[in-house]
């Protein structure tokens, strides 16, 4: 068992307080991946303060200069690619082929914004004095706090952290404690990248510890997080209240809308692919499929041979197609809807069981679950479930598909499959979604495009791509006469 320290102001550091937490795995509780430091808010403290020091010559650098570390940065990712996707997936439980696309992913997420240190940066804007020039510049925040979650271990810290970075911030990092270990494996790429002392500081905790005072610390003026509804509304009032900018990515109730002209085998695919893999815990995850009455047998027929055919178990064997969920409790959140959706009235139509025979008694694995005669009120309907359960709605027409769609507090993603134009158009429009998308699963992210929901989904900001931009600086607009 490796055990892993806290990174701060380039040194790895035990906390204070000597206690650690231990990162199991979940396809084998019996196999402890790692072991991290269960620090205190004395240690947000002192990284934010050494985090603080570090930004006043960081922020000097070039933006080619700080595009430098992040390229070293990704091709020592990119070297280490096959053992930090290991350790993901021993951590967290994602197949290995996930888990290694995820990876590679981080790699090219560093080098995309190792590159954003070569353009542009602002605006010139007509002054009314014919004398004057007016521009914009963009400042950094300072010190920027990046709290994360669990089923991206690689890739949300880096989107986070790499664009914080390449436009002049330093950063204080606190990952879940579940992907703990996979987190500080990508911090040594960082190290290893030559990153000047403070620059880049990973603290390791509780939530409500570490989570907390990144929230609350004065000398950290930014602060981006991904994670739960309620988690995230705790984080963006306390940085409210005390004036620090922030950015949450939240859950998501994302719907499949299938209409009677789709290409049936595709939809299936799709809705199997963006519903069940990484065990349903994507914040883009299909959970609900609505699909037109004329084609509903046949979709569901399609469906469940596909369904039956999904290989569950450790992601590290070739053969499974779907590993654990990734913790106990997040275990006992699924099998705990799915009682719900029988006692709502549902029909389970395939699954609903926890996983034990074959040695998966010391994992905690599900069966992929269908419910079908599911109404909108149900909280199955309504509810992030945050695992492998799909849930069927039957509609009259593509209306009543999108009236369903958007009944719902969340809008991160939504799909639409469909041959015709005008439902295309409609469901563009129409559709309360921050992301979406024609003849694709509602899964999948482009990293040069702008990642983000709307209503309860998200802040109403967006991450990645050039929308990072908007969080990571303020605009200062310059007049300047001569
Ligand atoms: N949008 C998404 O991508 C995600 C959504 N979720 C949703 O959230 C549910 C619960 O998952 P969970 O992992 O508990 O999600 P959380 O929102 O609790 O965790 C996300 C991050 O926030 C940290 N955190 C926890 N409490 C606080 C706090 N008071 N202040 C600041 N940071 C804090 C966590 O630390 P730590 O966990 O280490 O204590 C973790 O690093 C899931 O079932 C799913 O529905 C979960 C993960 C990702
Ligand atoms: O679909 C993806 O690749 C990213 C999803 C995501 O950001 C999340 O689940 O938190």
């Amino acid at each position: 068992m490796t055990h892993y320290l806290n990174y701060i102001n380039g040194e790895w550091q035990q906390s204070a307080n000597n206690q650690k937490y231990q990162s199991i795995n979940p396809a084998n509780t019996n196999e402890i991946v790692g072991e991290v430091e269960n620090s205190t808010a004395v240690e947000v403290d002192t990284a934010a303060s050494y985090s603080h020091q570090a930004f006043v010559s960081w922020k000097k650098l070039s933006g080619a200069a700080r595009g430098h570390y992040l390229y070293k940065a990704a091709d020592i990712l990119e070297s280490r690619l096959e053992d930090i996707a290991e350790t993901m997936t021993k951590e967290m439980g994602k197949t290995l082929p996930e888990a290694k696309g995820e990876t590679a992913r981080g790699v090219a997420i560093l080098r995309y914004y190792a590159g954003e240190g070569m353009r542009e940066e602002g605006d010139v804007i007509p002054s009314t004095d014919a004398d004057a020039l007016m521009l914009t510049k963009r400042a950094p925040l300072g010190v920027v706090g990046v709290i994360t979650p669990w089923n991206f271990p690689v890739a949300i810290p880096i989107w986070k952290m790499a664009p914080a970075l390449i436009y002049g911030n330093t950063v204080v990092f606190k990952p879940a404690l579940e992907a703990s270990a996979t987190a500080a494996k990508v911090i040594e790429c960082f190290k290893e990248a030559g990153l000047p002392n403070g620059v880049v500081n990973m603290v390791n905790g509780e939530g409500g510890e570490i989570g907390q005072r990144i929230v609350d610390n004065p000398q950290i003026n930014g602060i981006t997080f991904t994670g739960s509804d309620k988690t995230g509304k705790m984080v963006g009032q306390g940085a409210l209240n005390r004036g620090a900018k922030y950015q949450l990515e939240m859950g998501g109730k994302n719907p499949v809308i299938v209409t009677n002209d789709a290409d049936i085998d595709l939809a299936v695919e799709a809705t199997i692919s963006g519903g069940l893999r990484s065990t349903g815990q994507k914040c883009t995850a299909t959970s609900r499929v609505i699909i037109d009455e004329k084609i509903y047998p046949t979709f569901k027929e399609k469906l469940l041979k596909k369904v039956k055919e999904i290989t569950v178990g450790n992601g590290l064997l070739p053969e499974t197609w779907m590993g654990p969920c990734v913790s106990e409790k997040q275990l006992n959140t699924v099998l705990e809807y799915i009682e719900i959706g029988e006692k709502e009235g549902a029909t389970l139509i395939h699954g609903g069981n926890r996983l034990t025979d074959n040695g998966r008694d010391q994992g905690f694995f599900v069966e992929p679950t269908i419910f079908e005669n599911v109404t909108t009120d149900m909280r199955i309907a309504q509810e992030e479930i945050f695992g492998p359960v799909l849930a069927l709605m039957k509609v009259k027409n593509l209306e009543e598909a999108l009236t369903i769609a958007n009944d719902v507090e969340f809008g991160l993603s939504a799909s639409i499959f469909t041959a015709n134009i005008q439902n295309m158009l409609h469901f563009i429009d129409d559709m309360e979604a921050g992301m979406v998308r024609i003849n694709a699963e509602s899964a999948g992210v482009e990293l040069q495009a702008p990642f983000g929901g709307m209503k309860k989904s998200s802040s109403h900001s967006r991450e990645q791509g050039q929308a990072a931009k908007e969080f990571y600086t303020n605009i200062k607009t310059v007049f300047i006469k001569g």
